[in-house]
C-alpha cells in the first residue's frame, strides 16, 4: 500500500519519532478481522463452538472474538454473529447502554454499534437505529432483523430532520461519524484512493452539523459518545474542543485498559486527555477516536407533543385485524411481554416499543418488531419474528438438517414432516426462519429478496 505523501508528512510532523513505527503498521501488517457473538440467542456458546471457528477472545467487548466468520454462512444468517473489526467494537462498549434507557444510534448502517448496543439493553427501552442513505438504512435494518430484539426502530433521516422529532428524548447518543477513514486505509482502499489533504477538514464541517443535532436530542444530563476511524487531529480531539466551546459539557474517563489517548496538543479543552486513541502500531485492529461526554445542560421546557395524533399505539388496530393478532399472539407467548403496541401500516403488522414517540412524519425503515403481513383472514408471520429472541418459544419447531437449511436458504421447497401449519425451522438449536408444513412438505419462506447460496 503506497501512502499519500501529504498524509506521510502530515503524520512525520504530528508523531515524530513514532512515526516510522505508525506508518510501517498501516502498510505492512494486515488488517484484523473479528465478530460478536449474540449471547442472548438460543445456545449462542454451544452452537458457536458447533458451527463457527474457534473462539479467541478480542479485547473491548464481551463475547468478541478475532477470527471470520462468512456472510453466507448459518450463524451469520440466523443472526449469531456479527462481523466487526475487533477495535469498532470499543465504541459501544464505551457507551454501555443500561436496560431500559432510551438510546440513539444517529449514525448507524450497517449496524456494527446498533447490534451491541442492542444487546447491552437486552430488550428494554429503546434504540433507535438511523442511516441517512436508503441504501445502507435498508442494509442496517436487515442486520437489526437477524440480530433479533424487538425494541429497535430503524429510521433513514438527515439528522437535521430527525432531530425535530426527538427534542432532548435520549439518555444517551452516539455519533460514529461519517469521517476521513484514515483508521481504515489498510481494510478499506476506497478510503485511501478518496483520500486527499483537505478530506479531515470537509468532513468537520459535517460532523460539526451532525453533533449539533445530536445535542438537540439529547437529554439533559444525558451522555454522548463520539467516534471516529480516522487519526486526525481535526476530526478528533479538535471536533471536541469546538463542542465543548459551543455546548456545556465535561469530558468523562473512559476506564479500559491498553488505550493511548487524546493529546491536549491536538486539541484544548479541559479533560482531552481522558478521550482515546487506538493506534495500529499499538493496538490489535484499526485506527479509532472516542469520547465520552455528558450534558451539563439545565433541563429546558419542550413542546409536549399532543397524543393521539400519531400513527403508533394512538392509532388502535381495526376490530378484524384486532381479531386476527389476538388469536395470532396466544401462538407466540414472548410477545405479551412485550412493552409495544401493535400497529398496521399497509398489510404489515407491527410492533412499536411503547417509549417511542409518534410515527408521524418519521422515515423508518423498520418501526419495531415486523410480526406479519395480514392476509384476508390469517396473519403470515414475518421472517423478523422467527429470529427474534426467544420465537422459538411456544411456537411449533421443525429440525432441519445444515443441507435442508442450504436447500432452504435458496427458496426450495424441503421434505420434511411434523406439525401442519406455521413451523419454525431450526438447525441443532438455531431458529433460521418460518415454513408452512402441508403434508410431508415445508413451503418455504424465507424472504425472496435475502436467498442466497450458502457456503
Ligand atoms: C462510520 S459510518 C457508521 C458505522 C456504523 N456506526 C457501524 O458501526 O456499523 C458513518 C455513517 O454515517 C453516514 N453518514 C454520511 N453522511 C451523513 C450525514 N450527513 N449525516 C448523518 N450520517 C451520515 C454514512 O452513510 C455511514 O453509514
Amino acid at each position: 500500500m503506497q501512502l499519500p505523501t501529504p498524509f506521510i508528512e502530515k503524520y512525520q510532523r504530528l508523531l515524530g519519532e513514532e512515526a516510522p513505527a505508525f506508518f510501517t503498521a498501516l502498510t505492512d501488517n494486515q488488517p484484523v478481522k473479528g465478530f460478536r457473538l449474540n449471547v442472548a440467542k438460543p445456545h449462542a456458546q454451544a452452537m458457536l463452538a458447533k458451527y463457527g471457528p474457534a473462539a479467541v477472545p478480542a479485547p473491548y467487548a464481551e463475547a468478541a472474538y478475532i477470527g471470520e466468520v462468512k456472510g453466507r454462512s448459518l450463524l451469520h444468517q440466523a443472526g449469531y454473529v456479527y462481523s466487526q473489526e475487533p477495535s469498532a467494537m470499543i465504541v459501544a462498549t464505551i457507551a454501555a447502554a443500561q436496560p431500559g434507557e432510551r438510546v440513539l444510534d444517529l449514525c448507524a448502517a450497517p449496524g456494527g454499534k446498533t447490534t451491541q448496543l442492542a444487546s447491552q439493553l437486552q430488550g428494554k427501552g429503546l434504540l433507535v437505529a438511523n442511516e441517512i442513505f436508503p441504501k445502507r438504512a435498508k442494509i442496517l435494518s436487515e442486520n437489526v432483523e437477524r440480530w433479533g430484539f424487538p425494541n429497535v426502530v430503524v429510521t433513514n433521516q438527515a439528522p437535521q430532520e430527525l432531530s425535530r422529532h426527538f427534542p432532548q428524548f435520549f439518555d444517551k447518543i452516539v455519533v460514529d461519524a461519517p469521517c476521513s477513514g484514515e483508521g481504515m486505509f489498510r481494510k478499506d482502499p476506497v478510503a485511501l484512493e478518496e483520500w486527499q489533504a483537505d478530506t479531515p477538514e470537509q468532513c468537520a464541517i459535517r460532523q460539526k452539523d451532525i453533533l449539533a443535532q445530536a445535542v438537540a436530542m439529547l437529554k439533559p444530563g444525558g451522555q454522548l459518545i463520539y467516534s471516529t476511524c480516522t487519526f486526525a487531529p481535526e476530526e478528533n480531539e479538535a471536533m471536541m474542543a469546538w463542542l465543548m466551546e459551543e455546548y456545556p459539557f465535561a469530558i468523562e474517563a473512559i476506564d479500559l485498559d491498553n488505550v493511548s489517548h487524546g493529546r491536549s496538543e491536538w486539541g484544548e479543552a479541559p479533560g482531552i486527555e481522558k478521550t482515546i486513541r487506538l493506534w495500529p502500531h499499538l493496538n490489535q485492529g484499526e485506527g479509532h477516536f472516542a469520547a465520552k461526554l455528558t450534558s451539563q445542560a439545565e433541563a429546558a421546557p419542550v413542546k409536549k407533543k399532543k397524543k393521539g395524533k400519531g400513527a403508533t399505539a394512538k392509532s388502535p388496530l381495526d376490530a378484524a385485524t384486532q381479531k386476527l393478532w389476538q388469536a395470532f399472539r396466544k401462538g407466540f407467548p414472548f410477545l405479551q411481554a412485550l412493552n409495544a403496541t401493535p400497529q398496521l401500516l399497509g398489510e404489515n403488522l407491527w410492533l412499536v416499543p411503547e417509549e417511542m414517540p409518534s410515527l408521524k412524519g418519521i422515515k423508518f425503515m423498520r418501526p419495531g418488531l415486523h410480526v406479519g403481513v395480514v392476509k384476508k383472514n390469517r396473519i403470515e408471520p414475518s421472517y423478523a419474528l422467527a429470529l427474534a429472541i426467544h420465537a422459538e418459544e411456544g411456537a411449533p419447531i421443525v429440525p432441519i438438517t445444515l443441507p435442508q437449511w442450504q436447500q432452504y436458504v435458496a427458496g426450495e421447497t424441503l421434505s420434511v414432516s411434523g406439525n401442519a401449519g406455521w413451523v419454525i425451522l431450526t438447525v441443532d438449536e438455531i431458529p433460521v426462519g418460518f415454513g408452512k408444513q402441508v403434508q410431508g412438505t415445508v413451503k418455504n419462506f424465507f424472504p425472496k429478496g435475502l436467498r442466497f447460496k450458502a457456503i
